[in-house]
């Protein structure tokens, strides 16, 4: 089944060529073309070492009766939280990412046969946003978005039936615990199941889309100077992590910089993305994340982008705007908005910005352009 959220990209293709998918186990030493410094990163903060930071990254145990309370603060404060209790067999977590290890384990050529095409959402291929940099990030990915059957027979002729088995039974955990998590934030802000139609006759949010983003990052030489990811937020309504033991992960901290985001045994990351920045009016500010990478360990993270059905626009929610809180953003569908990412990448918020806010907030990502971080 084609993917539906394809149309977004039609319009701004990723021509990259496959020369950039490189096979990084034969490197002694960081190329040139994989060595980051302030100029090349937007967020104007290369990945450095880690620095000591006292705060950090709310962690949620959702069979905690203040959880709903817990999960408001952690996203007006930080724009992302861990979770614990959230009812993912562990089993499947680890099935999965065995799965996905086998996946990049694959010779570069096998791999390249079930190569993302460049208008294309699912398959093998550098990172998106790979185009809006100069510099090559230490990482690749592989998309999911719908049914992963046709790349999976590329990859194993034998043995795909398997490998499609556990990413849908992935796909349906995730599924259930995103709309788990939708209400726990939603109902954080008043809303009720009256305010979101959209959401279902059961509400469900059965008719939401989403695709799964796994992301390899091999252990790398110098990695003070590469990028694994660059720093973006994340164009969803919220994303469910999962992130191998190897640490990589860091989220800006207004005021503090880059605070990495300790993988906890079981745990999953809830990341807000833009369009529950956009639902929520700014209350809840979308979280700016990147990945850095470490001198002997792989690292190995699988990332549940959901977001609504198609066809819905999502704009601020009218239970949350008022005379004195005026809705800031214009209403989008996701494709939309995933087709002013792929043109306009961490300006997009403000490009869909319709007034300037009222209490001073600023997106993180303007934000981004003036403030040196770390
Ligand atoms: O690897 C990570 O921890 C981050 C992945 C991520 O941000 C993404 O896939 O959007
Ligand atoms: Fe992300």
């Amino acid at each position: 089944m084609p993917s539906r959220l394809t149309d977004a990209f039609r319009a701004h293709p990723v021509h990259l060529h496959h020369k950039h998918l490189l096979d990084f186990t034969s490197f002694q030493e960081l190329p040139d073309s994989y060595k980051w410094t302030q100029l090349d990163d937007h967020a104007h903060c290369p990945p450095g070492g880690d620095s000591f930071v006292a705060e950090s990254v709310p962690v949620i145990d959702l069979s905690d009766p203040n959880a709903l309370k817990k999960i408001g603060h952690a996203c007006k404060t930080w724009g992302v939280f861990q979770v614990t209790n959230h009812g993912v067999p562990s089993t499947l977590l680890d099935i999965t990412e065995k799965a996905s290890m086998s996946l990049f384990s694959l010779p570069i050529q096998q791999k390249l046969k079930a190569a993302r095409l460049p208008d294309g959402v699912s398959g093998y291929g550098v990172a998106r946003i790979a185009s809006f940099f100069s510099k090559l990030m230490w990482s690749e990915g592989f998309t999911v978005a719908g049914s992963p059957l046709e790349h999976f027979r590329q990859l194993w002729p034998q043995d795909y039936s398997k490998f499609c088995d556990i990413i849908e039974e992935y796909q349906l955990e995730m599924q259930k615990l995103a709309a788990r998590l939708m209400w726990l934030t939603l109902g954080s802000l008043g809303i009720t199941r009256e305010d979101i139609k959209w959401a279902g006759p059961k509400s469900d949010f059965k008719e939401t889309s989403a695709a799964l983003q796994f992301n390899y990052y091999p252990a790398c030489p110098d990695p003070d100077r590469a990028m694994g990811l660059a720093a973006h937020t994340d164009s969803t309504l919220l994303t469910i992590l999962y992130q191998n033991s190897t640490s990589g992960l860091q989220v800006l901290r207004e005021g503090t910089g880059w605070v990495t985001v300790p993988p906890i045994p079981g745990g999953l990351v809830i990341n807000v993305g833009d369009l529950l920045h956009i639902l929520s009016n700014g209350l809840y500010p979308s979280v700016l994340h990147r990945a850095v990478v470490n001198r002997t360990k792989h690292r190995l993270s699988m990332a549940y982008l959901y977001g609504p059905p198609p066809s819905v626009k999502i704009s601020p929610l009218s239970k949350l705007v008022g005379p004195s809180q005026p809705p800031l953003y214009r209403p989008v569908t996701w494709n939309e908005y995933l087709g002013t990412k792929a043109k306009h990448f961490n300006k997009a918020l403000s490009s869909v910005r319709v007034c300037a806010p009222l209490n001073g907030f600023v997106d993180v990502n303007d934000h981004n352009n003036r403030v040196k971080v770390g």
